[in-house]
């Protein structure tokens, strides 16, 4: 077993699940590979300063990192991409944050962050993409743009159940699919690669319940099921059939004008909520066409992958794309965007994704003052037109700042 490289803070105290949230928790960080190095400093120094402002010494995080990716390879070993100490921390303390981590195209290496998404049952994968006023889009009106993303995290084609194109493993897939179950319709069976998604009825229904609930708690108009169940009938039209099948099943939703749409009335306030599907490729002209239409948005692995960095382009770009992987247990939080490794070390990238990533993660503990005290923040430091040089690339008579300058430009606003 390979040596600890985790410091545990003094002074600080675990967050556990279903107690009120200590005044110094302990918070375990990935600082992530690529623009890892620029981003997570910066999120920590805005973080820290919100919580200082907020709650003026009573309250404070202990940060503590843990390590994965390259980094974990240069203090653990060559081959110790995820050491097992991580994900222990990650279980123990409950509530962390990460950077992002490289995942190589074709060999190598499988994504840690799917990974650990899958280890840690991070079942729900939340993405809130909102339009804050001022940052430079594509969109006549990019205010309408208004939905939270719940995308499946643990199923589908990302369980990375596949095999490499003339490989044995494919082979015999490949006869099994043809001898045993009389499949003809493989087109090239002797140079196809092969891969198997699951999709299943249980988790379906825990991420579209998440998504559900989360449409009530936050009064919001309707969840809208997106899959391709049009082509895939029983992967992504078991999604969407088992989603319809729980709205009605534990929300009291009926059919509207025969189904298969149907509505329920929000218990807390009485507002109608739509829970309603659409085929992943018409949602991806729509989000564009008729925004407006879509709120709550519930949808598996690999189109949830797709319709993040799409919905993140409508308000600005990845630069501000924040999310969470959540579980009934713990919960990561991560920027939607990856390691921009031609940025890396340059002190160029805009840290916002992150930064909201914490902020998330702050509302989550319940730090409300302090989550607010990042957005006052972030509008005020954007409303000046102070930005990274992704925003100001698009904007007239923007003054472009470093990564570190625009976190210290929001601290001098909050
Ligand atoms: N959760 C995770 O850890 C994720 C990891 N990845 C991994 O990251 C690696 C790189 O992936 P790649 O496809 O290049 O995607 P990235 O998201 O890393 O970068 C793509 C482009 O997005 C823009 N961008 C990304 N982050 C920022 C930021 N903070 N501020 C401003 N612009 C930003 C840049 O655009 P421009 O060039 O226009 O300036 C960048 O070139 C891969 O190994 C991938 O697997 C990818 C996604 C998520
Ligand atoms: O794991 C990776 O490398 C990419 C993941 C990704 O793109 C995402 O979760 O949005
Ligand atoms: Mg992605």
């Amino acid at each position: 077993m390979s040596a600890s490289h985790i410091k545990v803070p003094a002074g600080g105290e675990k967050i556990v699940p279903g107690q009120t949230v200590p005044d110094h928790p302990i918070i375990p960080f990935i600082e992530g590979d690529g623009i890892g190095v620029d981003i997570t400093p910066v999120m920590i120094k805005v973080i820290d300063a919100a919580v200082q402002k907020a709650y003026g010494g009573e309250k404070k995080i202990h940060w503590m990192e843990v390590f994965a990716g390259e980094k974990s390879t240069q203090l653990y070993g060559p081959d110790e991409w995820l050491p097992q100490e991580t994900f222990d921390a990650l279980r123990e303390y409950s509530v962390s944050i990460k950077g992002p981590m490289t995942t190589p195209v074709g060999g190598g290496i499988r994504s840690l962050n799917v990974a650990l998404r899958q280890e840690l049952d991070l079942y729900q994968c939340v993405r809130p993409v909102r339009y804050f006023k001022g940052v430079p889009s594509p969109l006549k009106d990019p205010s309408k743009t208004d939905m939270v993303i719940f995308r499946e995290n643990t199923e589908d084609i990302y369980a990375g159940i596949e095999w490499q194109a003339m490989s044995d493993g494919a082979k015999k897939v490949i006869a099994f699919l043809q001898n045993e179950m009389g499949v003809t319709k493989i087109r090239f069976p002797d140079s196809s690669a092969i891969g198997i998604k699951p999709v299943s009825k249980q988790g379906t229904e825990r991420l579209v319940r998440a998504a559900i609930k989360y449409a009530v708690a936050n009064d919001r108009a309707s969840v809208t099921l997106v899959h391709k169940g049009n082509i895939m009938k029983f992967t992504e039209g078991g999604f969407r059939d088992f989603g319809y099948a729980l709205a009605k099943n534990e929300f009291g939703a009926t059919e509207i004008d025969g189904g298969p749409w149907c509505k329920f009335a929000n218990p807390n306030t009485g507002r109608e909520i739509i829970v309603k599907d659409v085929i992943a490729d018409a949602f991806l002209q729509q989000i564009l066409l008729r925004p407006a239409e879509y709120d709550v948005i519930a949808t598996l692995n690999l189109n949830g992958d797709y319709v993040s960095d799409a919905l993140a382009a409508q308000v600005g770009g990845i630069g501000i794309a924040p999310g969470a992987n959540i579980s009934d247990q713990c919960a990561v939080f991560e920027a939607t965007h990856g390691t921009a490794p031609k940025y890396a070390g340059l002190d160029k990238v805009n840290p916002g994704s992150l930064i909201l990533s914490a902020e998330m993660m702050l509302r989550h503990m319940g730090w409300v003052d302090a989550a607010d005290r990042v957005i006052k923040g972030m509008e005020a430091a954007i409303g000046d037109k102070v930005v990274t040089y992704d925003f100001a690339r698009l904007m007239d008579g923007a003054t472009e700042v470093s990564c570190s300058a625009f976190g210290d430009a929001m601290i001098e606003r909050m």
